[in-house]
Parts: C-alpha cells; structure tokens; sequence
C-alpha cells in the first residue's frame, strides 16, 4: 500500500484535535471532544493516555483507513526541558520526560506519547515541532524577583510561530527583519513579544499575565499565600483554580467566550465588565511586551479561539493601535504547522533534531 498520508495529533485540554493530510492537503480534521466528566476520572494527564489513543485511532479506523498508508505521525509537543525550536523525532529521552511532565502537567504531553504510539504500529517515525516548552529568552527575561524562582517560557510557539510567518508572507517581508507582538487568545493566553523570528518573553499562559477563559494569569501573592495556607485547600485544589477553573469560568461558570457573549447581548453587566476586565488585562501585556522591543513594533496580532470576538478584538485595538497596527488572525493554524513541519523532515528540507542533543 502505497504510504501517502501524515497523520497529526493536537491534544488540548477539552478536546483532541486530529487531522489527515495528503501532500498539503487536508482530507479531514475532526475535534474530538471530551467531557470534564470523561477527564475528571484521571488524575494525571499520563493517564489519559489509553482514553485519547483509542478515541484517535477508532476515528482513524472508522473512516476507512489503514497504519500501512501513514508516512509519519507528528503530535503537538508538551511542557518538556527548555528546547530551541524547530522539528524533533520522538526519542526514549523525549518519552521519559514527557511522561514525568518535566516542566508541568498538560494535555500537550500526550502529543508525542500518542504519535509514538501510532507510529510504531505503522511502522514509520514519530515527531513534534514547536513545543509549547520552546525557550529563546533572553537571560534577562528569566529573573522574577526571588533567586528560587525563575521565569520560564512555556508559550503557545507553534501557533505564534505559523501565524507570525503567515503575517510576514503575507506582506512580503521575512520574519526576521521584523518585531511583532503575538498574543495568543485561547484557553489560555501567550503574549509574546517576537523579535526578528524569536520569542524573547512571554506570560507563561499557566501562571502569569492576563486571566483567560479558564487560566487566572497573575495574581495578588500575599493573597495567595494566605489562601494556601488557610487550612481551605489541598495543593490540587489550589493548582486546580489557578489553571483550570480560573478566568471567566471562576466569574461565570463558563470556559467558552462565545456563551460570555450571549451573556452581555442579552444584558448581563457583571459578564460583560469580567469580560472587560480580560480586554483590559490582554491589552495591559501587550503594553508590557511593546517594551521588549524598546517600542519598535511593526504589528500587534491577535490569534486563537477568542480573536472570533469582535467586541473584544476591538476592545484591545482601542487600548493598544497607538503602539503599533493591529491584525486579527482568529483560529489557529497549528494543525497545518504540524503537518508542514512532518512534510519539510520527510522531504529532507531539513533534518529532525534530537532531543537530548538540544536539551541540558
Ligand atoms: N466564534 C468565537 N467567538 C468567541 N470566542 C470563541 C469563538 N470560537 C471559539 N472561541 C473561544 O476560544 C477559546 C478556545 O480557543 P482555542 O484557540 O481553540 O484554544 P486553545 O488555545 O486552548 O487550543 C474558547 O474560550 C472558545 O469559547
Ligand atoms: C503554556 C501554554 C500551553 C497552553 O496553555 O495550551 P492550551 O491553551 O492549549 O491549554
């Protein structure tokens, strides 16, 4: 059977993206949902590993295809050891750490676990590109203030990395001769401040800067230690309101900023100064970022799920278009990444890098 398709495995915290390309072209692409019901039951992400795999692979199974036509399998990479960017073959080292979550447990650390998996059964190779642990900060970037604690660059870089290369093909302009400010509007938020090609900052979408639909972002400290220390809460408990049920979710009991929406058109004021509050937040990093690049900003773009909204891509221009012009480019184009990245290692445009060659 003639081996023609790339098959490519985005695991988020609600769903699993998969999609089928041929060449550059996409046959399909499905989201397959999960219920916070289904994933309650699993205490680590690791162990949802069997779930999403036989979820994966009866989708793949169902629509009539066969393991013998893959040509390679390519995940979405996890919070491993700090990484340059680029395209990376699974290895046993990869595996081990993201099976430990070096840098933190999140759904992206199946990406690679699931496409080694479906890989070895095709009998073909395994990658990730641009993980979300992709670190080109500059060392000043990585002091916060106490000498235990450093600042670490866990970013959304596959997404920010296609569309600031769409960006700058689209004006015909190499991305290394510009600074742009991406921000990342999704589940959680990554503003980065890219300068010439590279992710100098950023927020860390799990721990600091503006809250997002389920991310609380930074957060008052005193209060915190005060909250970890009342007696009220477990360690889980308290990672659990910082990285998915903070933001909108903790205010109005949603994660999806379409029904947030709904809420403010049909009047409700407490959703739509919450709403605003994530606008102000978002344009406030932005601000922050524009600094990096001591102001010499050629754009502002503004990418993921909540781009879709208007009223809040609107909001932020207002706040931020003196810095710099703004472009809404909603969505994600992570998908296509994924698989263009397979297609240049496959058509040796370049070599898949080794992970523990690349890593301390
Ligand atoms: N048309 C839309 N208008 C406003 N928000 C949207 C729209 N479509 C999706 N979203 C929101 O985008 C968020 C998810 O964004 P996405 O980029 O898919 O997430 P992630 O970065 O977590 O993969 C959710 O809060 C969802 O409600
Ligand atoms: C640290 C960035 C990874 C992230 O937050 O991804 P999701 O928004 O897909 O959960």
């Amino acid at each position: 059977m003639d081996k023609l398709l790339v098959l490519v495995i985005n695991p988020g915290s609600t769903s699993t993206k998969v999609a089928i390309f041929e060449g550059e072209s996409l046959i399909i692409q499905e989201n397959l949902t999960h219920s916070a019901e289904d994933l309650s039951k699993y205490d680590h992400i690791t162990d949802q590993f069997d779930f999403r795999s036989e979820m994966i692979l009866s989708w793949y199974h169902d629509l009539g295809y066969s393991l013998e036509s893959l040509r390679a399998v390519i995940g979405r990479g996890g919070l491993l050891k700090p990484m340059p960017s680029g395209i990376y073959e699974v290895s046993e080292g990869m595996m081990e750490d993201l099976r430990i979550g070096v840098q933190g447990q999140h759904a992206s650390n199946l990406g690679g676990l699931i496409a080694d998996m479906i890989s070895r059964k095709a009998g073909v190779k395994a990658y990730i590109a641009d993980p979300v642990a992709v670190d080109e900060f500059d060392e000043v970037a990585r002091i916060s203030g106490i000498p235990e604690i450093k600042r670490r660059s866990l970013v959304h870089a596959l997404n920010i990395k296609a569309i600031a290369h769409r960006f700058a093909d689209e004006h015909k302009k190499s991305l290394h001769d510009m600074n742009l400010i991406v921000a990342h509007l999704g589940g959680g938020i990554s503003i980065a401040p890219m300068v010439k090609g590279k992710i100098k900052d950023v927020n860390n979408a799990n721990e600091m800067g503006p809250f997002s639909p389920e991310r609380a972002g930074s957060l008052p400290v005193g209060d915190i230690v005060k909250m970890c220390f009342s007696g009220q809460y477990t360690q889980k408990d308290m990672k659990t309101k910082i990285n998915n049920r903070g933001g909108l979710v903790a205010y109005l009991g949603t994660n999806d900023a379409r029904d947030v929406l709904k809420m403010i058109d049909a009047g409700d004021v407490r959703a739509k100064l919450i709403f605003d509050a994530m606008g102000y937040q978002i344009a406030k990093e932005i601000g922050a970022m524009a600094t990096v690049m001591e102001g010499q900003v050629d754009a502002v773009l503004l990418t993921g799920g909540v781009a879709y909204s208007q009223y809040l891509t609107d909001l932020i221009s207002d706040h931020v278009k003196f810095i710099a012009p703004v472009t809404v480019m909603p969505g994600e184009d992570e998908m296509t990444a994924l698989n263009e990245s397979a297609l240049r290692v496959l058509n040796k445009v370049e070599a898949a890098k080794i992970y523990e060659n690349e890593v301390n």
